[in-house]
């Protein structure tokens, strides 16, 4: 489904059963996403970060979801192991401008988040930019993220 289609499926995954990571789960579904989850938010699966993280990634990689969104305590972990896929383009995001320049300017298709910093506040803020963001059309953007998938 692409991105300007209003209802996604996007995956979760983490690796602390945190309440993070469940009120991103729960904030997606009330804003009408449909959400998997995987990791330490799904008992059947591993919890470690490289391990979900790579789940959520493989997910979007292979056309399973839109988006994906992987939280461990830094969101370092979780976006290093999701780059790692082909085609995943993670954003380790701290804040609203940083979310939103993630979709614009990089056509970011995977949110990382730490579970550290991220307070209900700053996540509704994240959530709002990253989910409203839309690619930029502009030559250079299209290039840089193009070249991506070169290097
Ligand atoms: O931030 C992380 C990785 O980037 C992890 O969440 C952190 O290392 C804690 O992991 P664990 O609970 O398995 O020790």
């Amino acid at each position: 489904m692409p991105w300007h289609a209003g209802v996604m499926r996007i995956s979760v995954a983490a690796d602390s059963k945190d309440g993070v990571a469940e009120r991103v789960v729960t904030e997606l579904r009330k804003r009408g996403h449909e959400v998997v989850t995987h990791g330490a938010l799904n008992d059947e699966e591993r919890d470690d970060w490289a391990w979900a993280s790579e789940l959520a990634a493989r997910d979007v990689s292979e056309g399973r979801a839109d988006q994906a969104v992987v939280c461990c305590w830094t969101g370092t972990g979780a976006s290093i192991a999701a780059n790692k896929v082909p085609g995943v383009r993670a954003a380790l995001c701290v804040d609203a401008y940083t979310a939103d320049g993630a979709r614009k300017w990089n056509d970011a298709n995977v949110l990382a988040l730490s579970l550290r910093l991220t307070s209900d506040v700053v996540l509704d803020e994240i959530l709002d930019a990253w989910l409203e963001g839309r690619p930029s059309t502009d030559s250079a953007d299209v290039a840089n993220v193009s070249h991506l998938d070169e290097i």
